[in-house]
Order: C-alpha cells, then structure tokens, then sequence
C-alpha cells in the first residue's frame, strides 16, 4: 500500500508568492510563509540578503504581488481582510520599515499598477468608482482628495503600465457591444486622449502590455489566429510586428528587456509552460536552457538576467536566476523538502482521454493522471476526478501538495482540462462559451468513465472535488449524472448562476463582467442560466456530498452552498446522514494560509476515508 505523507509538514513547507523584481533590477519583493503566515520580504540580488519587512501585516492569501516605487525604496502593496478581497492600498518604506496605510473607500478593490517616474503618484486599478477602471492616487495628498479617475468606461478597464518617460498609460478594455472583444488603448498620463491602438476583428482579444524603454513601442498580444501570438506595437506607424508564428504555438508576451533587445514570452504548451526569447532585432526566438519541467518567468533582474520558477509534478517551486550572457542558471530561493525527499512523490501522467458525444465523436481530453505507487493489483481503489477553477484556466504540470497528499493516501487522481480550459487554442479555450455546464461537464463525467476503465479503479467508488469553477462543476456534475460518483465535494463552489450574477454585480462588478462575456445576459438567457444552475437539480443528487465554503467568499459567496443546503433539506435529505456541510468563518474565496489549508485537506481527507 502506498506510504500517506506527512501532512502537517508537507503544506508547511514554505511556499513564496509574487516575486517582483525592482525597477534597479537589484532586488526582488514577494511574500514568504517560511514564519508559519504570509509576510512581505525582499532579497538582495547580489548579496543574497533576506529583509522580512511585516510581522503579521500582510493577509494570510496575498491577492496581488507588490508594486515597487520607481526609486526601488519603497513597495505599494493591496491588502484584505479575512478573504473578503476587499484590498485597500498600503505603501511600505524600506527605509524606515513603516507601513502606512493609503486613503480606501470601504467596499471599492483597489489594486497597485505602477507608480509613475516622478514618485508623486500610482497608478491604480478600482472598483472605487463601481465598474474596474483606471484611477490616479496622488502620493502628495490624502483622503478623497488623493483620487483622480483616469477611465470610466462601463465595462472592466484596466491599465498596465506607465511610459517610460512617465506621460503615457497603456490600458485594455472593450468598448464594443461583443463583450468577448477586447483592445488594447494608450492614453495621456492624466487621462485624456484614450485612444484604440490595437484591434485586429470585432471578437477576438487583443492587448497592450509593457513599454519599449525608448517608449515607441508596447508588447503586444492576440488570439485572433486561433492562438496567443506575442508580437510589438509601433506606436508610430500603429503596425505590430508578431513573432509567434501564424498557426503555432500558444505565446503569452512577457516585457522587453532593459537594453531593448529582447521581448520575452511564455510559451504553453502540453499543460507546461516554457519561457523563451524574441530578438526585436532579428525576430528570431531563443530558446533558454532550462532544467526539464515547467519554468515561468518574465522578469529581467540585474541588467542581464531572468527570473524564473521552476516545478515538476514531484518537484516543489524553485526560484532561479538565468543568466543571459553565460546561459547559465543559478537557485536563488531553493524549495524546501524538510524530511520529505523528492521520490516519496508520485509523478504526474500526461494523458488524453475520450470524450465522445454525437456532435463530437473524437474529442480527446488531456490531463494529468496520478497513479498510487504500491497499490495492491489484486484489489480495485478508489479514485478522483479534480475539477479547475477559472474557467478560463487550466491544471499545469506543477507540484500539486494537496493532490500528493491524496495520492499518498491511495486514490488516484486526475486533473483533467476540459473544454473551456486555457492552453490549448481558442476553440478549445471558447468550447464553453454560453455553455457553462455543457461540454465542460461532459468532460469531467468522461473522466470518471476514463477512470473507471483502469484496471486498478473501483467504477463503484469514483469521486469528484473542486474549487470555486471546479466547485461549480462539482455540484452539477451529480445532479446531472446521479449515478457517475459516489461522493463529491465542491469547495467555494457556485450552485444558482443568477444570484452569483446579481452578488458578484454589487461586489465584483469585473467579476460580473466576465461572467457575462461568457454566459450572456442573464435574462436573455435565463433558461440556459436556470438549467446549468445544480439548485434546480438538487432532488436528482444520489452522491454524497461535502460542502465547503469561505463564509467571507465575495467570488462565490457563502450563500451558494446554504442556498443549495437548504434545496436538499427541501427534498427531505439530511445534514449528516444525506451530505456534509463545514463553512470557514475566517476565510474568503479560499486561503493560502498553512494551519488553514492542513484543516481542510484533513476534512476532506476523513470524509473521503469515511464515504469513498
Ligand atoms: C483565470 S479565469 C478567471 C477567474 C475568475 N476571475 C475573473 O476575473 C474567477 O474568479 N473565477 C472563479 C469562478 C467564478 C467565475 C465567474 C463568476 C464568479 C466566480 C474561480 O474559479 O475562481
């Protein structure tokens, strides 16, 4: 039988989120759990000095990385409370440590973009006004007064970033009635003159990104061709140069270098992501010579080097550093392990499985399945199907400890990415669209129909988990197909799409937006709304449920999972006896905190061990 893992010890390990790199290219801020919570710290890049800067401050699940100022002294940061995403703006001098906290109308998210050259303000992107759009906070004010809105246009705006000489503003919104359009903007410092400076066809997604340090030209990005294409803008003639092939594979532009001469990108490909370079001379990509695995990283440190993760399915996040002149790489933040080596981790299987339907007899899913070392082969086990969240997302060949931790345990799992996933192309990525519920179920009951054909998998005891989108899938998926999975689990999960829409509307108004650009209006399409809803399917449910919820979860809030608790007691199904039923009073839409983390895998956990 396989060996369970160390559990308190294995979501203990430190984990390091938001690595940022100075604007002098000498430093890197991000947020560090290695003291048991999440504190904000920053590493000398040449002395390898470790400086924690709070002791308690930062919130337990970090929702934005920090914004350095442009003389790298001092970090703009976005904090909440208990999960409930309300971030207000914090700025941290590393001079003197003190963290003071910037003027936050109660209920707005606000979110550090950039701060401008001259150091009297940042640039922010709000909620303050209603929808996301574009505000300037005047570092010499206070109060309202500090406030200035940059954009107001009715659907989520959202800046990147200021020119290099501190008078432009590139920004991304949609201004046409497709709401699946989006173009990429350039406007005056002080928000007049927006202007569309990128727009291939009505529909597809184009966007502006980071400024040439000569400022005549931006990164530019489209899924016009069926695929991300990384390419640059020239603001003068308005023509971009795109470097990923017509056809090819799926690039995300990343930022040009310092001196100018490159624009690095990352490339996905086969749930992996690759980071690789673009000559602006030559046009010509430059592959890095990187250990085998997935490797992210965008970030130019040091004037000639890049800072990039590196995971595999057995291995945990290491930060490295490329050097671009020698390529070679150096570990700047090793992962640790504690007592736990690297082969006590299973490796994770990229696979494709079938999921026919009429209209598409030959759909292949792929996915990543981890398969128990040591199980007996006489005996049939257990298994899971993981659903992702986003939609507009995908599961990644990355070091998963909680999917370890249930491999140790002895069920086998698998992280499929279904229609509607990143990664893949854009009709795979659009296979959901005005379809929430439709080909993405279909995949997920594929899986456990995958599952069950493993010599080694019990067909009768096949189960289902998820969080929030995943969580979504996992509430419908039983109430659709009553007889596919014994248990599930949906974990911030969405049960009522029209009480989502009208929630998030009032408190994530670009969260609202986007459910939109997918699923419609919802009156339009109320029909389509009610029946993808699991509420209206709540007497078919046959599984055994535990449901999980953040009471603070202002993505899907907590009323998801009472609402759908109160369908089944409605049907004459009981708490304890029929499903189970925990909410977390001191979290939101999930939570990076350790002791937290450890309590829930436990719970789901023990349930699995007494229900599976
Ligand atoms: C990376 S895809 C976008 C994630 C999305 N955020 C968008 O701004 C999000 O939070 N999705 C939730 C599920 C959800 C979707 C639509 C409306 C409310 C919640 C998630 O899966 O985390």
């Amino acid at each position: 039988m396989p060996t369970p893992l160390p559990l308190e010890e294995l979501v203990t390990l430190p984990i390091t989120m938001g690595l940022t790199v100075s604007p002098d290219g000498e430093q890197v801020a991000y947020y560090d759990n290695r003291s048991g919570r999440m504190e904000l710290c920053t590493l000398h890049l040449r002395t390898r000095e470790r400086r924690q800067h709070t002791s308690g401050q930062a919130p337990a699940t970090p929702r934005s990385a920090p914004v350095w100022s442009a003389d790298s002294r001092e970090l703009f940061l976005a904090w909440d409370h208990d999960g409930n995403e309300r971030t207000a703006l914090h700025v941290l001098s590393l001079d003197t440590g003190e963290v003071r906290a910037l003027h936050h109308q109660p209920g707005s998210m606000d979110f550090p973009v950039h701060a401008h050259p001259d150091g009297t303000r940042l640039l922010v992107n709000s909620t303050r006004g209603g929808q996301m759009n574009i505000w300037q906070y005047d570092l010499t004010r206070s109060g309202e007064d500090a406030w200035t809105p940059l954009s107001t246009q009715p659907n989520s705006t959202q800046a990147v970033a200021y020119s290099p000489d501190g008078r432009r503003i590139s920004l991304n919104t949609n201004e046409s009635p497709d709401l699946r359009n989006l173009d990429g903007y350039v406007m005056n410092a002080d928000g007049t003159g927006m202007c569309r400076v990128l727009h291939l066809q009505e529909g597809t997604r184009e966007s502006v990104g980071h400024w040439h340090p000569d400022g005549t030209h931006l990164t530019a990005a489209s899924d016009a061709a069926g695929h991300g294409r990384a390419g640059r803008l020239d603001l003068t003639s308005g023509e971009v140069q795109w470097f990923t092939p017509e056809g090819g594979p799926d690039d995300t532009p990343g930022r040009i270098s310092p001196d100018g001469q490159w624009l690095s990108v990352t490339r996905n490909a086969d749930s992996t992501l690759t980071p690789l370079l673009y000559s602006l001379d030559t046009a010509v990509p430059r592959a890095l010579h990187l250990p085998l695995g997935l490797s992210s990283g965008t970030q130019y440190a040091l004037g000639h080097q890049l800072l990039v993760g590196h995971t595999t399915t057995t291995t945990r996040a290491d930060v490295l550093l490329y050097d671009l002149t020698t390529d070679t790489t150096s570990t700047l933040i090793p992962a640790e392990y504690g007592t736990l080596h690297p082969e006590r981790f299973t490796p994770g299987q990229y696979i494709h499985y079938p999921s026919p339907s009429a209209h598409d007899p030959q759909v292949q899913v792929p996915a990543i399945l981890y398969v128990p070392q040591g199980l007996n082969p006489a005996d049939r086990h257990p298994a899971l199907v993981h659903a992702h969240g986003g939609p507009t997302a995908q599961f990644f060949r990355t070091f998963d400890d909680e999917v370890q931790y249930l491999v140790s345990l002895g069920y086998t799992v698998i992280c499929p990415n279904v229609r509607g996933s990143t990664g893949y192309g854009t009709p795979w990525r659009d296979a959901n669209l005005r379809d929430w519920g439709g080909r993405d179920l279909q995949d997920i009951a594929a899986a456990a129909t995958y599952l069950a054909t493993l010599p080694h998998v019990d067909p009768a005891r096949i189960g289902l988990y998820g969080v929030s989108y995943g969580g979504y899938l996992s509430y419908l998926a039983p109430v659709k197909h009553p007889d596919l999975f014994k248990v599930a689990i949906p974990i911030v999960g969405i049960t009522d799409l029209h009480q989502l829409h009208t929630d998030n509307s009032r408190d994530i108004p670009q969260l609202a937006y986007y459910f939109r650009t997918m699923m419609g209006h919802p009156d339009e399409h109320a029909g389509l709304w009610r029946d993808r809803s699991a509420i209206t399917h709540a007497a078919n449910l046959k599984a055994h449920m535990l449901m999980l919820h953040g009471a603070n979860d202002p993505r899907c809030p907590v009323n998801q999972a009472r609402g759908f608790r109160d369908a089944l007691n409605a049907t004459g199904k009981h708490e304890g006896q029929d499903y189970e039923y925990v909410e977390f009073d001191d979290q939101g839409h999930g939570t990076a905190d350790p002791a937290a983390r450890i309590r829930t895998t436990r719970l789901i956990a023990d349930y699995l061990a007494r229900h599976l």
